[in-house]
C-alpha cells in the first residue's frame, strides 16, 4: 500500500488530496520542532530498516527450502512445523512484552506468503532445479 493510500485509510472521508496534505504538513511541523519525536522517529526508521533486512534474509532462506522441497517432491506447507513455530514465537513474544496474538498473526501472515512462493516453485520444475544445481 502506498503512503497516500495509508493516509487515506486513516482519514476516511477526506477530500481528494486534503488528508494527505494535512498529514504531511502536520508531520513535518512536529518532527522538526520536537527533538524527542524526531529522535524516536529516527529510531523507528532504523528498526523498520532492520525488519526489512531481516525479512529479506528470511525469504532468501525460505526460497531455498522451497526449491529443495520442489526438487524432492515435498509438499509446500508443513503444518506441524508451523504449529511449533507459532507456539515458540508466542512464548518469546510473551517474555518480550509483545502481544502473543499479534506475534501469531504476523508469523502466520509471513508463512502464508512463503507457502504461496513454494506452491509456485512446485509448479515450475526449472525453478526447483536451482537448489539441485547449487548443491
Ligand atoms: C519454510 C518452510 O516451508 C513452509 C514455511 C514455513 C515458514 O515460513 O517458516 C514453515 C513451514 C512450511 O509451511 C519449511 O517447511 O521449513
Amino acid at each position: 500500500m502506498t503512503g497516500a493510500a495509508n493516509r487515506a485509510r486513516r482519514h476516511p472521508g477526506g477530500g481528494r488530496g486534503s488528508a494527505a496534505e494535512a498529514a504531511a504538513s502536520y508531520d513535518d511541523g512536529v518532527s522538526d520542532t520536537h527533538p524527542d519525536l524526531a529522535r524516536l522517529r529516527s529510531s523507528i526508521d532504523n528498526i523498520d530498516a532492520a525488519l526489512v533486512h531481516l525479512l529479506a534474509e528470511r525469504f532468501k532462506a525460505t526460497q531455498q527450502v522451497g526449491e529443495l522441497k520442489a526438487a524432492i517432491g515435498m509438499p509446500p506447507a508443513d503444518p506441524a512445523r508451523e504449529e511449533r513455530q507459532i507456539a515458540r514465537l508466542r512464548g518469546l513474544a510473551d517474555e518480550a512484552g509483545l502481544d502473543p496474538q499479534f506475534a501469531e498473526k504476523f508469523i502466520t501472515f509471513v508463512i502464508a506468503e512463503v507457502i504461496r512462493h513454494h506452491e509456485a516453485l512446485a509448479a515450475d520444475p526449472d525453478a526447483a532445479q536451482n537448489s539441485v544445481d547449487r548443491a
